[in-house]
């Protein structure tokens, strides 16, 4: 365990609890959040919506939080009417209608002014170039930094406002974001020459679509404001679909100008600030999924483990971005609207649903929009009455439930809160999905370890045993049974083959796979029905070869002479039975050794471990040579049993053996035997799995190729069944 350990904080990986990383290797099912794991968290605004306007686009730039870096196009129409749907343009088209050019084109506009002050003033982050060494610095929330680089952009960065011995703008009072509410209200007052007479005061609010518009009477255009009616309502849903499809994250900006007298500004309910509120437009941020995702969720799939998206965002932006890392099918809109609902809900859609609505459902939903920190509760309750074993991320202060009522509760060693870490059995130090993957290797590799370890122990004990026990048969003229092996000889080989090569065993690396297989089941733990069989096919062999090469010194080559009180003493004709001994425990010690070798894999040949091996006749060295712990202690092991075979006095007197020459040639061909046995058994085990084994079930084809075949439209695709769906992603 504490080996696990060390290993993990190398690999991103903090475990709090020790048993978490065993368990982490037997997951099923992962539930992630979105921003900052899935993706970077580093958010760009991609589009700004001035309904009063059009729409601005932000061209690409290195560094996201860089105001400098990046140019800007304007088109005079709403997101929805230029989305690829529509008529797509050539690229020159485009260019010729709305080129590319520096923010500083469109400084001065109207409404574009009156938009960037309300990103600008409701907004906590900050963004300054750092004067050492020359690089942009940004602090504050992900979501709000972005919206500040925006705002900088136009050179239009709260600072220039708010600093100085003279702001033109005053903050008067705050109404902060939280995931509950969703959105974020602050009053400023502008600045204002001829003393009290005259000064505007302005409420400024943004956040989730949704959110804003309840707060909204009006909507903001080129010509006055319009009241807010419900065609209005689903043009500005329209719209924000158009961006969210994109895989932004959108956010509404809303204004209203403010007449209080009052000068306790902290004693403002929030209801009465955040109401009759003009929407001025909305924001597009993209945050990018992190590079690793996309592989990491395959690499998920192929290890059997389903992932599933639980975020605070949008449904439309989760669904976008849960397309592009692979969590849903690509070509997702060619399956049934049912399907897709199944795959894909809100949170008030699931949280609509009883538990046994839910237990009926075909399969639980990959990703689930606008999550509360109750749903991952349901969620994980969900998966649990489906006997899943559970992995759930989560960083806010109130996902503490979740991560307690997970199997394991992962949680954010960056962006996380301290409760959320509190609650969390292992702590990703770099918030990466990616990361979760090291962790479940790790745990099977661990679990595989222990698997390997005990396997070889039992063996052994069982390879004893039997030859002590069947070894009674061998009686002198006295009937006395002669003991093919000696107490001390039995407690030698224990002490010299299992401490130090089952260590070994524990150090040994993970096989290339471990991550394409299903998860074990750990209510069934170590012990499966191949282990049991394993051990005493393993056993039986080892004894069998080991009484083998005793009666062939006595009865097949030697005069069968028992002698006479041969378990203490060599004088009265014992010299047979002491060579017979040297040779049993000979070979007894080094198959035990060698078992070893052969338990790196439980199926594989010790000849050929690697699935695709580049030098077919050297690679068993290599093999050997991987784990240098395990070749001494096996080398060492081996080496120790000439000395005392030879010592004299401590070969008769202690260990009740004498030395051997020509019996070396039966240990020898009974070792060759050894290994063709084992690697027989190996060989039928392989034959066997291939044909009945334990098969990866990646989340599409669980999904149920039925369930695709009956769903998936006809027109046009070839996605006819779940394999079919699976080879496309
Ligand atoms: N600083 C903010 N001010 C106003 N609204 C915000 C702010 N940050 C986020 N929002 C809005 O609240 C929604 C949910 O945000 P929340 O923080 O709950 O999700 P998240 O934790 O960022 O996402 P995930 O769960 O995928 O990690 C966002 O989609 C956005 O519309
Ligand atoms: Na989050």
């Amino acid at each position: 365990m504490a080996v696990g350990t060390k290993i993990m904080v190398g690999r991103h990986v903090i475990v709090r609890k020790l048993d978490s990383l065993e368990a982490l290797g037997a997951v099923t099912n992962i539930c992630s959040d979105k921003t900052g794991t899935l993706t970077q968290g580093k958010m760009v605004v991609k589009k700004a919506w001035v309904i009063a306007e059009g729409t601005y686009s932000i061209g690409d730039s290195n560094n996201p939080v860089d105001p400098t870096s990046a140019e800007i196009s304007f088109e005079s129409d709403p997101p929805f009417d230029h989305t690829p749907l529509k008529v797509p343009k050539t690229q020159a088209q485009k260019q010729a209608e709305s080129p590319w050019l520096p923010a500083s084109e469109f400084t001065g506009k109207e409404f574009l002014t009156q938009y960037l002050n309300i990103a600008t003033f409701c907004n906590l982050a900050s963004v300054h170039r750092n004067r050492e060494t020359d690089r942009w610095d940004a602090r504050g929330d992900p979501t709000e930094i972005a919206i500040q680089v925006f705002a900088s952009r136009f050179d239009w960065g709260r600072r220039k406002f708010t600093s100085g011995d003279n702001p033109s703008w005053t903050q008067l009072a705050e109404y902060p974001f939280d995931s509950d509410v969703k959105r974020m209200t602050v009053i400023y007052r502008s600045f204002c020459s001829d003393g009290e007479k005259g000064c505007v005061e302005w409420a400024f609010m943004k956040g989730a679509v949704e959110r804003v518009l309840e707060a909204c009477t009006t909507i903001q255009y080129t010509d006055g404001a319009v009241l807010m009616s419900a065609e209005q309502e689903e043009r500005v849903l329209k719209n924000m679909e158009a961006l969210a499809s994109q895989g932004l994250r959108v956010l509404a900006l809303a204004k209203r100008p403010w007449h209080s007298q009052t000068e306790d500004w902290g004693q403002l309910p929030r209801e009465d600030v955040e109401r009759d509120m003009a929407l001025f437009g909305l924001i597009g941020l993209y945050d990018p999924p992190r590079v690793e995702t996309a592989g990491a969720v395959k690499a998920c799939h192929r290890a059997g483990i389903n992932v599933h998206m639980l975020t605070g965002d949008h449904k439309q932006t989760a669904r976008a971005i849960a397309i592009q890392v692979g969590i849903l099918p690509p070509r997702i809109n060619q399956l049934s609207p049912d399907v897709i609902s199944s795959m894909v809900m809100t949170a008030a859609q699931f949280d609509l649903l009883s538990d046994d609505a839910i237990d009926d459902l075909p399969v639980l939903p990959l990703v689930i929009a606008r999550c509360t920190p109750q749903t991952k509760v349901r969620m994980v309750e969900a998966l649990h009455r489906r006997k899943k074993f559970v992995a759930m991320t989560g960083d806010g202060v109130n996902d503490s439930p979740a991560l307690k009522r997970a199997d394991v509760g992962i949680g954010m060693g960056m962006a996380g809160s301290d409760v959320a870490k509190d609650a969390s059995d292992i702590v990703l130090t770099d918030d990466n999905f990616a990361s979760i993957l090291n962790s479940i290797e790790e745990g099977r590799r661990m679990f595989d370890n222990i698997k390997k370890f005990v396997l070889h122990l039992l063996a052994e004990n069982i390879a004893q045993a039997c030859t002590l026990l069947i070894g009674l048969v061998f009686k002198d003229s006295t009937g006395l049974s002669v003991f093919p092996l000696a107490p001390v000889e039995i407690l030698w080989i224990i002490m010299i083959t299992s401490s130090f090569p089952d260590m070994g065993l524990g150090w040994e690396p993970a096989s290339d796979d471990v991550m394409t297989r299903p998860p074990h089941n750990l209510k069934v733990g170590i012990f499966t029905m191949e282990l049991l069989v394993d051990l005493t096919v393993y056993g039986f062999w080892m004894a069998a070869l080991c009484l083998a090469s005793f009666a062939l010194v006595v009865f097949g080559f030697g005069d069968g002479n028992l002698g006479h009180n041969c378990n203490h003493r060599i004088d009265d004709g014992c010299e047979l039975v002491y060579r017979a001994r040297s040779t049993t425990f000979t070979c007894l010690t080094w198959f035990a050794l060698f078992l070893a070798w052969e338990m790196v894999h439980m199926r594989r040949s010790f000849f050929r471990l690697e699935s695709d091996p580049p030098h077919i006749w050297t690679m068993w060295a290599r093999h050997a040579w991987r784990n240098p712990f395990l070749f001494w202690s096996i080398m060492a092991g081996f080496i120790t049993v000439f000395p005392i075979i030879y010592i004299p006095g401590l070969n008769t007197v202690v260990f009740k053996h004498a030395p051997i020459s020509w019996e070396w040639s039966i240990v020898i061909i009974e070792a060759i035997l050894f290994f063709l046995g084992i690697e027989f058994w190996k060989f039928c085990k392989r034959v066997y799995f291939r044909r009945h084994g334990d098969k990866v079930r990646n989340p599409e084809t669980e999904l149920g190729a039925n369930t695709f075949s009956r769903y998936a439209s006809t027109a046009g695709s070839g996605a006819t069944d779940g394999v079919e769906l699976e080879a496309q992603t």
